[in-house]
């Protein structure tokens, strides 16, 4: 899958933007899930079914969340296999070291995928040790019961487990809740706490105030509000 239209490639993208903050989102997950899929489907609303395998797509666009208009950067990543290729896993390496939010992506109809969810998640906390950086995790092709090899509780304790949002998505069928997933990677972290007063002199005088991190409360809220808001224009996510 190289370019879809609708979307340009980060070589084409304008310097030049209204943007007030990009937002840079890796897409990973084991071979065959429905990666380039989904982000197919969030970017052009659409659902192609026939993909040429991903070797790191990098699509830029700029959208509206909540009224601010924001650059984001997707990285779609090459699947990995379980004990596969290091070619692939340098490139997710660095996709998750590049990223600010990440998307997690195991397909409930091959159970190796859902396997691979935990060391992809452990990879992204060493990545950004400081920074815990926004996760979502996604069970795609959910319409296909009859395939299924990972039960419909497993992806919600598992996400629990790691304190990440998730949500059971098929890009071959519906859109609303993938556009929900990407837009809560998208919107605003929250302020940063405020500093007490009574504060000693030296934490008044730090460098700069570490954002919040989001916890998983503040992550399901999101991702409520996410899903039931309706999308206004054709280029708001
Ligand atoms: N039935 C069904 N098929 C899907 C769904 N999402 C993706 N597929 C199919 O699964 C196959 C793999 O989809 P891709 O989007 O290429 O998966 P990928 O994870 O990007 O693949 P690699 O980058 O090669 O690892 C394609 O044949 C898609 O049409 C889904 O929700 N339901």
């Amino acid at each position: 899958m190289r370019l879809i239209q609708n979307m340009s490639t980060i070589a084409e993208y304008p310097k030049e933007n209204n943007s007030n903050r990009v937002v840079k989102i890796a897409v990973v997950g084991g071979s065959g899930v429905g990666k380039t899929a989904l982000v197919v489907r969030f970017l052009t609303r659409r659902f192609i079914g026939d993909y040429e395998r991903n070797a790191a797509t990098l699509y830029a666009r700029e959208v509206q969340v909540d009224g601010e208009q924001v650059a984001i950067q997707v990285q779609d990543t090459p699947g990995l296999h379980v004990g596969g290729g290091l070619g692939s896993q340098d490139q997710v390496t660095r996709s998750i070291q590049w990223a600010d939010a990440v998307v997690l992506v195991y397909s409930v109809t091959d159970r190796r995928s859902f396997d691979l969810i935990g060391r992809l998640h452990q990879q992204v906390r060493e990545a950004h040790p400081n920074a815990r950086v926004p996760v979502v995790l996604l069970a795609n092709k959910a319409e296909l019961a009859h395939l299924r090899q990972v039960d419909w509780q497993q992806g919600p304790r598992l996400a629990q487990g790691l304190g990440v949002a998730f949500q059971e998505v098929s890009a071959s069928e519906s859109c609303s809740e993938i556009h929900a997933a990407f837009r809560l990677l998208c919107q605003a972290p929250p302020p940063p706490a405020a500093t007490p007063t009574n504060a000693p002199e030296k934490r008044r005088t730090s460098l700069m105030p570490r954002p919040k991190s989001p916890n998983m409360q503040d992550l399901k809220r999101r991702f409520r509000q996410a899903l039931s808001a309706r999308p206004r224009t054709a280029t708001a996510v």
